[in-house]
């Protein structure tokens, strides 16, 4: 039984600004490129979140010793880069539900070699890794299920590489690729490592966020297209001395989204024009829906324009930030269509099931498929009592069903387990009460 939850009552207006915090996909990188890399790293403005704490956890079993300070400038986090060298060979590694942790932590413990058990919570275990491990096992690493096969929990034990090319699929995680990428350079002492990339390649801008970064630490990457990837030998990874995380761009699209339906404008302050997170692209899909939208280098703003529109859009290329499009549907003029999103089955839950059991609960009819869902809004928003599966995304998305848009009015609703936010955005609850008039 579960008698944790918070209830939202109808909100008429949303204003204001909202500070950021850093973005999980950039914190999660930089913590394992710091600590593989040659020197100190000062880190400002990491995210402080679940899906960090087991990656600030796990470096720290590992033997690499980092530190938190706090100054006039922000939380800065100083990591002892240990040159691909850990100290500590032996380690039980807990990975909560952290996918930015456990995949990339895989392959560099793989390839290093050691002693090393990797779990989480339930739902981690039937997360799939199997793609990743078959590509780390073939080229000569030690990698075992020590559960399910293809699923975490895993035992890594000393194996040797002795592939110069790595082959990966990329249809059910890109996560597996970034892997290997962030890998790649210390696989490619002596001669170059290419990594092909086998059927399609999802998720792509978050490739572009593992490239952008590894360069920040001196490692470039050639770039076949999506297909190949390939790293010249006798490159390290450098410290950038300090380097900076930018807001989260998925955490942004709940406020963006909150403007486009509420009124606005409301604004997020962190990611902009600059922003390397793909999921900055959401504004583009919230503009096609009718709202307006105006950037900055550093922030994005949104304010309706008039009630929203149906959408019937491919959302491969930002999967996190597609379920607030699924949520805005319902203040649309139409029937929606999110399409190309399969890997909403395999994340925090099965993200369409979810999605599409909660949104009946407010009225509207949904139809899903193996990789879409389709979005009609009821006439009238019904009060209901919101399940998260302990997914943070669900709990944010279906706060925004108490807005009241021009289309149609927001109900009264109550998220079971908010707390489950905490995996990448502990205070939003305060943050969204804060925008709300
Ligand atoms: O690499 C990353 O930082 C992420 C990649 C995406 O996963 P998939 O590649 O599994 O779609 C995304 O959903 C996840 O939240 C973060
Ligand atoms: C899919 C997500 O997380 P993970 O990094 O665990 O894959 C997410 O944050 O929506």
């Amino acid at each position: 039984m579960n008698h944790d939850y918070i209830d939202l009552q109808p909100v008429t207006h949303v204003q204001g600004t909202v500070r950021l915090p850093g973005s999980k996909s950039i914190s999660n990188r930089i913590l394992l490129l710091a600590a593989l890399s040659q020197g100190d790293v000062d880190i400002i403005d990491l995210l402080a979140s679940d899906d960090t704490a087991v990656m600030l956890a796990a470096l720290r079993s590992l033997g690499v010793e980092w530190s938190e300070e706090a100054t006039a400038i922000g939380t800065i986090h100083h990591v002892k880069g240990v040159a691909g060298v850990l100290p500590n060979k032996s380690a039980d590694l807990f990975m909560g539900n952290a996918g930015t942790a456990i995949r990339p932590l895989t392959a560099a413990l793989a390839v290093i070699g050691g002693d090393y058990t990797l779990h989480g919570v339930p739902r981690m275990h039937e997360r799939p890794i199997g793609d990743l491990v078959d590509a780390l096992n073939a080229a000569g690493t030690n990698v075992d299920y020590t559960g399910n096969p293809g699923y975490p929990p895993l035992h890594i034990k000393q194996g040797k590489i002795h592939a110069q090319r790595l082959s990966v699929r990329g249809d059910v995680s890109s996560q597996f690729l970034t892997a290997l990428l962030m890998v790649a350079p210390l696989l490619a002492r002596e001669h170059a490592i290419t990594i092909d990339v086998i059927g399609e390649l999802i998720s792509k801008p978050y490739i572009e966020i593992t490239l952008n970064l590894v360069r920040r630490f001196g490692v470039q990457v050639a770039q076949d297209g999506w297909s190949s990837f390939t790293i010249e030998p006798g490159q390290v990874y450098q410290s950038p001395g300090t380097i900076h995380v930018e807001g989260d761009a998925s955490s942004a699209s709940y406020f963006l989204a909150a403007g486009a339906i509420g009124g606005g404008p409301v604004r997020v302050e962190g990611v902009g024009r600059q922003s390397i997170q793909g999921d900055v692209r959401f504004a583009a899909a919230l503009e096609q829906m009718g709202a307006t939208i105006v950037m900055g280098d550093n922030w994005i703003e949104a304010s309706s324009n008039g009630p929203l529109k149906a959408i019937d859009a491919d959302f491969n290329h930002i999967p996190d930030a597609a379920m607030t499009i699924a949520i805005a549907a319902l203040y649309a003029d139409g029937t929606s269509t999110l399409r190309n999103i399969a890997s909403w089955r395999v994340k925090e839950t099965d993200r369409i099931a979810a999605m599409a059991t909660e949104l009946r609960k407010l009225g509207a009819t949904v139809e899903e498929g193996a990789d879409f869902i389709r979005v009609t809004p009821p006439a009238a928003l019904g009060p209901a009592t919101i399940d998260t599966y302990d997914d943070h995304r669900m709990a944010m998305c279906f706060s925004l069903a108490s807005l009241d848009g021009l289309a149609r009015k927001g109900t009264a609703v109550r998220i079971n387990d908010p707390k489950c936010v905490g995996k990448t955005f502990p205070e939003y609850f305060a943050a969204f009460a804060a925008i709300a008039k």
